[in-house]
């Protein structure tokens, strides 16, 4: 078990580094530009990935140890720091919280499926949040002004976004043969259903909006094999022009391809 954690922890660092290079995405730093994040460059977000490996291996330390969850918040916390720090962003708070969640879930449900797993991220999730949040931030304000959940609801409902949506999108688009796609399909269903807190913030309910309808109509191109690169390329544009971004759609795209490489099933099939 300690040495498939260290796996599972080298694969949510090699997850958040696939997600920062697939390029073109809408308002996110890709390998051609920072989006709607003048504040960060690609240089930054990998200065940044360096503290989610450190973070991300001492945690799977703490969790061989089988240290109690305060210790792990811990560690979730001082990473954070370590963020602001070191790389001067807090551009992987998010992935930071989730991927931290996943392998302690993966901990406690002693490799017992995805359907465990889920209900071990909830379980987790309801101790963590069992009170009123006192800190605000931009996140909870987008959730006290527009009723929304966001990462919040996301980890206790026990990943959605990852389990329902992304990886059918990708097993689905898989299974069809349509290997090359299969990403988009599952950035698709991810734009197309997250609850992004970040979107909120920034651009209201017609900047969620914009991303959901966004991720329907990358869908529809993905499925009629029609030039979806060029669709992301321009609402890139669009997007930066309204300084409109999708963090929490990235981050849970890190954790769906770092859970997928885990898995084995983004390498080719052996002919
Ligand atoms: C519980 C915490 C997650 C704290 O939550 P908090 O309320 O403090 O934070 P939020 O502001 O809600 O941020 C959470 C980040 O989650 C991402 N996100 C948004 N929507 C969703 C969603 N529906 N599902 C999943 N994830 C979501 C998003 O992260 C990305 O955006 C970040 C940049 O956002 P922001 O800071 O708002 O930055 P800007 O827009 O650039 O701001 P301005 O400059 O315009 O002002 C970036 O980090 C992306 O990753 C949300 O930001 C948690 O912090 C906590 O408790 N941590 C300690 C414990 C821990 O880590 N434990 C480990 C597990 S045991
Ligand atoms: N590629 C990306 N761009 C901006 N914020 C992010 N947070 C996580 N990944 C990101």
């Amino acid at each position: 078990m300690p040495s498939e954690l260290r796996r599972l922890a080298d694969n949510l660092v090699r997850g958040a580094f696939l997600e920062l290079y697939l390029t073109p995405k809408p308002g996110l730093v890709d390998l051609n530009d920072p989006g709607s994040h003048h504040d960060l460059s690609i240089n930054r977000m990998e200065a940044s990935l360096a503290v989610v490996s450190d973070y991300l291996g001492r945690l799977a330390d703490s969790l061989a140890q089988g240290e109690e969850l305060a210790a792990q918040v811990r560690l979730g916390i001082e990473a954070e720091a370590a963020m602001l720090e070191h790389a001067g962003t807090n551009c992987h708070k998010g992935y930071i919280f989730l991927s931290g969640l996943l392998l302690t879930a993966a901990a406690r449900s002693g490799g017992g499926g995805e359907a465990a797993l889920s209900a071990a991220v909830a379980d987790i999730a309801a101790r963590l949040f069992d009170r009123e949040q006192q800190e605000k931030s931009n996140g909870s304000r987008a959730c006290d002004s527009y009723g929304a959940r966001g990462i919040r609801g996301e980890a206790m409902d026990g990943l959605p976004a990852l389990f329902r949506e992304a990886l059918p999108a990708f097993r689905r688009e898989l299974a069809a043969g349509n290997r090359g796609s299969a990403v988009y399909a599952m950035l698709g269903r991810l734009m197309a259903t997250v609850e992004d807190t970040t979107a909120l913030h920034r651009c209201g309910r017609e900047g969620l909006a914009t991303v959901n309808e966004d991720g329907r109509a990358l869908e529809l191109l993905v499925e009629q094999r029609d030039d979806f690169m060029r669709f992301l390329s321009q609402r890139n544009e669009h997007y930066v022009s309204r300084n409109l971004t999708m963090g929490g759609v990235a981050d849970l795209l890190a954790l769906s391809f770092a859970w997928l490489s885990h898995t084995g099933e983004l390498e080719p099939a052996p002919q």
